[in-house]
């Protein structure tokens, strides 16, 4: 949709809404198990047991999932003045508050500080040598969950007016929602399950009870020796965390390169990087077993290879939050894989139930995630019709140096529009910037349709996240580099790589023997008039 509204999109906090609680105390991150049991909860909130569901008066919008995707949903549907019930099992918040974004952050900027620590001696001062403090670290990782927990707890979202009811949700039929012996009865509901990490089906490695990105945050001392299995973001975001805290990390991909769906010079970029900070990159093959602190992969020539742990982190993927949800009763579809069918307009096949976030496995990004449980809220209540582009929705690895994309890679928008696609690239040595912080192991590239107009594009560098916004807006409106190159931007920035990538495609335009046809003439006139 063009012109999108930002407070209605805004997805964790509102521009200039102030936090409601400072915690001071950093609060421990809580595990599932150190949850109030769902009983007491549901008497808590006006459940009765007593055989026969509850009924209550009906909701405008059922939301199940209170992570960035459920909300958002009920934050915008109570400012609509809906009335509007959020059921969550466990904490609000969701996967990014607590296991997700929020601590992965938090760890990599932690690991960036002691990584630029242990390289001060070019300065005269002394490095630091050894382990981080694994406690201290998860000091810092609490306390960023802490100061934005409030935001997104029930007394903020009771004071919007959302009734937030706590409990496993299921479908009892088309129209109402069974929560812990009370029914929700519904005109909208809005599914907001989000994912969980998935673990391959290989000999061994549920008996090696390896860690995931639930529980990798409960680790009581940092490991010594660590295998990362999947270097999708996750895998490369925390392989590089740990590896700088002081973890020997290996990271063990199936495909040849390190995000694979990314762009391909990307991801050997940051392999390359990667190595030099002692992980041990394994872009060979799958895992194939692990017995007794001992994983098995095959490399390219098919042979059988070893790697030995102490700690296994397997992020290999997600799947979505989609079993026991009674699906069938509402008359929901699901995939193969058990994410949620919805059209464009994330309406299921039950047309007064939308799914929203990584439940519909479409962009698993919290910014997506957002934008998509606002966009269903104003179809299911305004009956509008937004419609999110993912072609212009960027995404960002977090590792040094960032890995930032939007719109299709060359290769992929090669697939789709033939030989005509072409790339600029400038390489980050020629960015002053980052000369300057000894940053030049990247590069911006533009993916150019065969009318020249920016489909997409890959920033690999520091804050290249914020470097790829204004492609995003280039590529959302259909921007050509000259429309680009047209907005001066500071000297010297990281911005400059979209910029001076975007002026050198005009440069170049300007040198082509077309265009010096009519320069060299106009240059031979002025030439003749101001003798
Ligand atoms: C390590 C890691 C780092 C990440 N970093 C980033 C990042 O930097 N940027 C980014 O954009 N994205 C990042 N992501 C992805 C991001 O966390 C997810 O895309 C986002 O959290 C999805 O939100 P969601 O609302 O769809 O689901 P979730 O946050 O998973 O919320 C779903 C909620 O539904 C609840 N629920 C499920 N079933 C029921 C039920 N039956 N009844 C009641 N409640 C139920 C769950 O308890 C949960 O709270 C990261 C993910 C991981 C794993
Ligand atoms: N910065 C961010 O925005 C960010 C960071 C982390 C995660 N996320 C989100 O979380 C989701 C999950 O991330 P993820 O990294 O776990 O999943 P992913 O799907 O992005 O990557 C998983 C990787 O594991 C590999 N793999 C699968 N099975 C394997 C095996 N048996 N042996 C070796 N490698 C194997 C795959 O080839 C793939 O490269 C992603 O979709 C992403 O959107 C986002």
């Amino acid at each position: 949709m063009e012109g999108r509204r930002p407070l209605l999109h805004g997805d964790r906090r509102r521009p200039g809404q102030p936090r409601r609680r400072l915690v001071l105390s950093p609060p421990a991150v809580p595990r599932p198990a150190d949850q109030e049991p769902c009983g007491l909860l549901a008497r808590r909130h006006g459940g009765r047991h007593t055989g026969e569901a509850a009924v209550s008066r009906a909701y405008d919008l059922v939301v199940i999932g209170g992570g960035s995707a459920g909300l958002t949903a009920a934050r915008v549907a109570a400012g609509l003045g809906a009335r509007v019930a959020l059921v969550e099992r466990a904490r609000l918040g969701g996967d990014c508050l607590w296991t997700g974004c929020v601590p992965s952050k938090a760890l990599l900027h932690a690991a960036a500080e002691v990584h630029a620590a242990r390289r001060v001696a070019r300065y005269g001062l002394p490095a630091a040598t050894g382990p981080a403090d694994w406690q201290a670290v998860t000091v810092h990782l609490r306390a960023a969950i802490g100061r934005i927990e409030p935001h997104d707890s029930s007394v903020a979202l009771e004071r919007l007016g959302v009734e937030v009811v706590h409990g496993v949700a299921r479908f009892g039929g088309p129209r109402h929602v069974d929560v812990e012996g009370r029914r929700l009865v519904f005109r909208h509901a809005l599914i907001a399950t989000g994912s969980r990490p998935s673990l391959p089906t290989v000999p061994g490695l549920r008996d090696a009870a390896p860690l995931t990105t639930d529980t990798v945050w409960d680790l009581d001392r940092l490991p010594d020796r660590l295998l990362v299995v999947g270097g999708g973001a996750s895998g490369c975001e925390l392989a590089q965390a740990f590896g700088r805290l002081g973890s020997h990390v290996t990271l063990l991909e199936a495909e040849r390169r390190l995000l694979p769906a990314m762009d391909a010079a990307a991801g050997g970029l940051l392999a390359s990087r990667l190595t030099t900070e002692g992980v041990e990159v394994r872009t060979e093959g799958p895992l194939r077993a692990v017995r007794l602190g001992t994983a098995e992969f095959t490399d390219t020539e098919g042979a059988v290879r070893t790697v030995e742990f102490d700690h296994l982190l397997v992020t290999a993927g997600r799947m979505p939050n989609t079993d026991g949800l009674g699906l069938e009763q509402a008359g929901v579809l699901t995939d193969e894989r058990g994410l949620i069918r919805a059209d464009a307009r994330l309406r299921t096949a039950n047309p007064r139930i939308h799914a929203a976030g990584d439940v519909t496995g479409r962009m698993p990004y919290t910014h997506v995630a957002g934008v998509q449980a606002a966009d269903a809220v104003l179809g299911a209540l305004l009956g509008l019709r937004p419609r999110l582009d993912y072609g212009a929705v960027p995404y960002v690895v977090f590792t040094d140096p960032e890995v930032a994309q939007v719109g299709p890679t060359a290769e992929q928008a090669a697939r789709v529009h033939g030989p005509g696609v072409r790339t600029r690239l400038l390489a980050h040595e020629e960015m002053d910037r980052a000369v300057t912080e000894d940053a030049t192991d990247g590069f911006t590239q533009l993916v150019l349709d065969p009318r020249g107009r920016i489909l997409g594009a890959t920033v690999v560098g520091p804050r290249a996240g914020e470097a790829i916004v204004e492609l995003a807006h280039a590529v959302r409106l259909r921007w050509t580099p000259r429309r680009l190159a047209a907005t001066v931007h500071p000297y010297p920035t990281h911005a400059d790589g979209p910029w001076l990538a975007a002026l050198e495609e005009v440069h170049r335009a300007l040198a082509a023997p077309r265009s010096r046809v009519f320069t060299g003439s106009l240059l031979r006139l002025r030439r003749g008039v101001l003798r």
